[in-house]
């Protein structure tokens, strides 16, 4: 077995030579082989002993964790502060913004008014609305099993039976994202943020009481959460945003979806895969305008099969809510009668707490901040990323954005900015696309041609029963560079990683007609697509 590399090797601080010293010592290159570490007592004791609480840190099979050290405190000109950076907001932006301080030996400290770890992803966002839509899809799948559609009542689950599941992965998620924390040594201070100037933040801790800190520099990562009109009562037990909705706790056949962005469609899915009757009220012409056109047409085709009735171009005039049903009234004129509604229009960023105006900064009127590209804001010793500054509002790229910007806040030059995220939408079936689309292309003139591979003809669908999708590679039709990818099907989210990366690295459409894959694969369409496209090139 190959030497594990070191990280720590780069290091030359004083605290990291005396860690490589006892690693050299204790750890010998047998032991290494054997994939065992022998650490005597008295080692761990006298001088592991800030890392003592975990001897993982220590294996020599993982070479990140070795680099956790002893943090040097920063004297910034005269200038003694608490912390070398804080972060605000424990999600995917704040956490990759806190690891990265840390990796770099920089003290740092997390605020988040929640005990838990993992931000509204974890708890309210992507991991409970992604564990919750493979129960349903579990659901349908076992409903067309000819033998398992017997052992099951499955009319009307209730959501909250569903979600035990994902409450399950949530608490996993959780445990696994608070050991980084502590392996990494990052204080989580837990309390609700708020600026007193360019370096202090006074936390309102969750005990009452107010604690002030000082920093060097900060990160802002508080995410969003639903928008809410004035004029709906989120009060009321029959309306729901795309939070609360996971707390509904009663049987429902009917509900209204309002917004059919990412989140209604997503919930479009979920409620439909339960068997309950959707009403997907969508404020544009089209669903999720964004995406190649045949795709939003395959969704909304299949939306239909399935019993969404999709509403267009509507608008929301008042909701009545009643006991036992609600009564949404449309500027159209039209009225739909449900048992519930949900609410799924748009994002607020959490900066109204922030008390922004005390360090110079304004939000825009949704609630989220402008940084330049290295997600600085205007105040250049305050930085932002996630959900707080808007686009793409995605947990993929809220975790880069907050590596990146982290990685420039220390000086690390090497750091790759964030580009080139894929969308992946987890509707049944789910989507995914990277790079451009048909009428991207068509608009700016460029000579492209299209491989197709519909997933009915690939064995593997076949034999796994998921035969609705299509894989769709747009290229250039001189050089055969890959354009855009995109895909619309069962696992469409994985397999377009195989083009992403086939794409980022410069490859060419003959890159999948010389290329053997395994059979039966989805990857496989690849391999159709990309000769279906060249047939289309004279
Ligand atoms: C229903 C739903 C499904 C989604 N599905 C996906 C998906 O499948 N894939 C995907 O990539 N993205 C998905 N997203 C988007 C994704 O969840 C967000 O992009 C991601 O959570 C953003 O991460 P963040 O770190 O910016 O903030 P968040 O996850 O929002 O975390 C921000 C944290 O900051 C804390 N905070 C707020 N104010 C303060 C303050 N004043 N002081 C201290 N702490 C504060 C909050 O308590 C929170 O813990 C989904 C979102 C929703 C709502
Ligand atoms: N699978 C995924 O990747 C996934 C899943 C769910 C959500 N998300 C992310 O969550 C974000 C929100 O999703 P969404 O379904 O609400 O879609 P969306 O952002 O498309 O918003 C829906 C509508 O609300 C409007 N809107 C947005 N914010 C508003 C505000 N503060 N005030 C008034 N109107 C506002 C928008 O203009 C749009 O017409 C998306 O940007 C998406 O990236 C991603």
């Amino acid at each position: 077995m190959a030497k594990p590399k070191k990280s720590a090797e780069k290091n030359t601080s004083t605290a990291q030579n005396v860690t490589d010293e006892m690693l050299k010592k204790t750890v010998s290159e047998s032991d290494m082989q054997a994939n065992t570490v022998s650490i005597s007592e008295d080692d761990k004791h006298n001088h592991f002993d800030d890392v003592s609480k975990h001897f993982d840190l220590i294996s020599p099979l993982d070479s990140t964790r070795i680099n956790v050290k002893r943090y040097k405190h920063t004297d910034f000109a005269g200038h003694s502060y608490d912390y070398d950076a804080v972060v605000i907001g424990a999600g995917p932006a704040g956490e990759a913004a806190a690891m990265k301080i840390a990796k770099s030996g920089q003290k740092v400290a997390v605020i988040d008014p929640r005990k838990q770890v993992g931000g509204n992803c974890t708890h309210v966002g992507t991991i409970p609305s992604k564990a919750l839509r493979q129960s349903v899809f579990n659901i349908l799948s076992n409903r067309r099993d000819p033998v398992l559609n017997k052992s099951v009542d499955y009319n009307l689950i209730p959501l909250n039976k569903i979600l035990t599941k994902a409450r399950d992965v949530v608490r996993s998620q959780v445990d696994t994202h608070t050991r980084f924390y502590e392996r990494n040594r990052i204080d989580l201070i837990n309390g609700w943020a708020s600026f007193k100037d360019c370096h202090t933040i006074v936390v309102d801790m969750n005990d009452g009481t107010q604690q002030e800190i000082s920093f060097y520099k900060a990160i802002i990562a508080v995410g969003s959460r639903p928008y809410r009109p004035d004029f709906l009562e989120f009060e009321h037990p029959r309306v729901f945003d795309s939070d609360q909705i996971l707390q509904m706790d009663y049987v429902i056949s009917r509900i209204i979806i309002y917004g059919a962005g990412v989140i209604g469609c997503e919930y479009a899915s979920i409620f439909t895969g339960l068997g309950y009757k959707v009403d997907l009220i969508n404020t544009q012409n089209q669903l999720l305008s964004y995406l190649d056109d045949e795709i939003s047409d395959a969704l909304s085709h299949d939306f239909r099969q399935f019993g969404v009735l999709i509403r267009n171009n509507e608008e929301i005039d008042r909701l009545e809510t009643f006991d036992d049903c609600v009564i949404l009234h449309l500027k159209s004129g039209k009225k739909i009668k449900s048992d519930a509604l949900l609410w799924c229009n748009g994002r607020s960023g959490n900066t109204d707490s922030l008390n922004l105006s005390g360090i110079g900064l304004e939000a825009n009127k949704r609630g989220q901040l402008s940084v330049n590209e290295f997600y600085q804001t205007s105040v250049d010793n305050i930085y932002a990323a996630g959900d707080v500054i808007g686009w793409p509002s995605l947990a993929s790229a809220a975790y880069d954005q907050g590596r990146y910007a982290a990685a420039h806040m220390v000086g690390d030059e090497n750091a790759m900015p964030v580009r080139s995220v894929p969308t992946g939408i987890y509707t049944i079936p789910e989507i995914s696309s990277i790079g451009k689309n048909e009428k991207e292309l068509t608009e700016e003139k460029i000579p492209y041609e299209v491989g197709q591979a519909f997933f009915k003809h690939l064995a593997r669908a076949q034999i796994v029963g998921e035969r609705s999708g299509v894989l769709k590679i747009l290229f250039h039709r001189e050089t055969l560079q890959i354009l855009g990818i995109h895909c619309y099907g069962n696992q469409a989210s994985e397999i377009i990683h195989i083009g992403q990366a086939v794409m980022l690295l410069g490859g060419t459409l003959e890159y999948f007609v010389n290329t053997t894959f395994n059979y039966p694969t989805m990857a496989e369409a690849y391999r159709v697509a990309a000769l279906n496209g060249l047939n289309r090139v004279f």
